[in-house]
């Protein structure tokens, strides 16, 4: 039998950089995992692609997506439904590859509820004034979320040593090497070694 990929969880607080490293990951031609699309019932924002960024849909159809257990996991955050497709995760993992989930801290707990044998990385800010700061220059927020945000963010921060490893976003390349010798130094632990190397062989 084919040995299974590994699931990759990367979460943390709101506005400190997920989505940017997550970017910056696959922006890599040689990327090494596969990125699992969530769907969203937030709205496409300007550039955004469905079946891209993510798969959009209606409150009616996430909920129906709920109700027949599509969903690894799924979370409502600043009011809307965010949630990771489970047979895409399930295919692609029993492929053999490895797949990425950039999500929020609610639906990483569930995951390590479901896949214990996850790897869960949590990405923390240098420090809560300089997450504030993120989230003020992100400017997607008014004064009132970002006071709701930042709560937010000391609780979900409190949650971080239920993670494998905690990595710090200073520098978004920085996060990106990090994050990457991470799933190297991982593979080798769970002596998948041998895997890797007839893969390299093979590539020549
Ligand atoms: N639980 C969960 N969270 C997700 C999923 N996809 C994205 N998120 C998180 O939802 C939050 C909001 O994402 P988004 O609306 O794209 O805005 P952002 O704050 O600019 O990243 C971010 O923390 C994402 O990591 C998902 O499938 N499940
Ligand atoms: N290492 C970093 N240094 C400085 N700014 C960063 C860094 N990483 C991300 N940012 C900025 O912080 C803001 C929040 O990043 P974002 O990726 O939207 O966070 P999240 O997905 O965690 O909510 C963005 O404006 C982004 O450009």
């Amino acid at each position: 039998m084919r040995e299974k990929g590994l699931l990759i969880v990367l979460s943390g607080p709101s506005g400190v950089g997920k989505g940017t490293v997550r970017k910056e990951i696959f922006s890599q031609p040689n990327a090494a995992f596969e990125y699992s699309i969530s769907m969203t019932t937030r709205l496409p924002r300007e550039g955004e692609v469905d079946g891209i960024d993510y798969f959009f849909k209606s409150r009616e159809e996430f909920e129906i997506l709920i109700e027949q257990d599509k969903l690894l996991e799924y979370a409502e955050f600043v009011g809307n439904y965010y949630g990771t497709p489970v047979d895409y995760v399930r295919e692609t993992l029993n492929s053999g590859k490895d797949v990425f989930l950039e999500i929020e801290v609610q639906g990483a707990r569930q995951v390590r509820e479901k896949f214990p044998e996850g790897l869960f990385i949590f990405l923390a800010p240098p420090s809560l004034s300089e997450l504030e700061s993120r989230i003020v220059n992100r400017g997607t927020e008014t004064e009132e979320l970002i006071r709701q945000r930042m709560l937010a963010a000391k609780a979900e921060i409190e949650l971080m040593d239920l993670y494998d490893y905690v990595v710090e976003n200073d520098h978004v390349e920085h996060a990106c090497r990090r994050i990457n010798a991470i799933v190297i130094a991982e593979h080798c632990r769970r002596e998948r070694v041998s895997i890797l190397y007839k893969k390299m062989l093979e590539v020549k």
